[in-house]
């Protein structure tokens, strides 16, 4: 049996060094089995570009595979979390995929070999702990889809606090086709989004939700252009709306909405009191009252 522990303030990266910022959900004793067994399903990279404006750009890539995540990509993955969780001067981060597309999910050459229970055990528990750290950076984070977002790649998608789709863009949770249900959190966390009824529809019917449909049902945030470059840029402007600011600032913002998100009110109330001091009398708290700023 695995242990559950929800409150973890130690973790380990995909290198196996500890850091203190993590958020995780499993214990991380597993790890160094788990890891061994998906370092053997190479291809592919997820890459990261911390900008000097606070914005990080994550790129998942392994376009001839339509973005499908390899067993190296997801220790990649793991590994960038780590980073972006250390990385202090962070505001927001968009999560993209290589070659016009967003990803279709696990790599199934290496669903193929793992299809043994333990395996697909070891691998769900393994993205639903990255995932949810990548949910809980103190980033605002999109995902910005182009092309097609499929299985594991729907996912990705929800483990950001936005969404925004390219014009001709798809997010479907194919899993019900390939016999399965979401496994990397996604069926918990699309439920906090559009709602139980709403969930239960997508991924029953394993509708193919395009751009108008999910901006309707709440999964989309709003649309962008396609083109290339055209799309990232639409999203850093889009995202640069909600990152303007000192980074402590909109970390804090980040902290408190999460907790709100995911925590019983009054634990939520007792971080919200933790994180407020964080601000209250910090640098940009006295110099807007140096100021005397009005907000007209
Ligand atoms: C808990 C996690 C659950 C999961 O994620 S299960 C995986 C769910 N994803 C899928 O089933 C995706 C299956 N693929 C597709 O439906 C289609 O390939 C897709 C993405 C709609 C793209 O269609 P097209 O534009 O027609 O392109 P195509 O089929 O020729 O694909 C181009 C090359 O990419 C490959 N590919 C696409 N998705 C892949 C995947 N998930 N794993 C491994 N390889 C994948 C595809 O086999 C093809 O390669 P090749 O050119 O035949 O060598």
């Amino acid at each position: 049996s695995y242990k559950l522990h929800y409150r973890s303030t130690i973790s380990h990266n995909a290198l196996g060094k500890p850091h203190h910022r993590g958020m995780a959900v499993y214990s991380s004793e597993l790890w160094d089995e788990i890891r061994g067994k998906l370092s053997m399903f190479p291809g592919g990279s997820v890459n990261l570009v911390k900008q000097e404006s606070g914005i990080a750009v994550l790129t998942v890539n392994n376009p001839d595979r339509m973005n499908a995540f390899s067993g190296t990509m997801m220790l990649e993955l793991q590994d960038r979390v780590s980073q972006l969780e250390n990385w202090k001067e962070g505001k927001g981060l968009i999560v993209h995929g290589a070659g016009g597309t967003f990803c279709s999910g696990s790599d199934l050459n290496a669903v193929r070999a793992i299809s043994n229970p333990q395996d697909g055990m070891k691998m769900c528990m393994f993205m639903q702990d990255t995932l949810t750290r990548l949910l809980r950076l103190p980033l605002i984070s999109v995902a910005l889809v182009e092309g097609r977002a499929l299985g594991g790649g729907a996912e990705l998608t929800t483990a950001c606090d936005f969404r925004l789709m390219t014009p001709s863009s798809e997010i479907q949770f194919v899993h019900k086709h390939m016999g399965l249900v979401p496994g990397w959190g996604g069926a918990a966390r699309l439920v906090r989004i559009v709602g139980s009824q709403g969930a239960l529809k997508l991924l029953a019917a394993a509708l193919k939700v395009d751009s108008a449909l999910a901006e309707r049902i709440g999964l989309s945030d709003g649309v962008v252009a396609t083109g290339a470059g055209t799309a990232l840029a639409e999203a850093e402007h889009w995202l640069g709306d909600f990152t303007r600011g000192p980074a402590p600032v909109i970390q804090a913002i980040k902290k408190v909405a999460l907790s709100g998100r995911e925590r019983p009110l009054e634990d939520a109330l007792r971080k919200e009191k933790e994180v407020f001091g964080t601000v209250w009398g910090g640098s940009a708290n006295l110099e807007a009252l140096a100021r005397k700023s009005k907000h007209k």
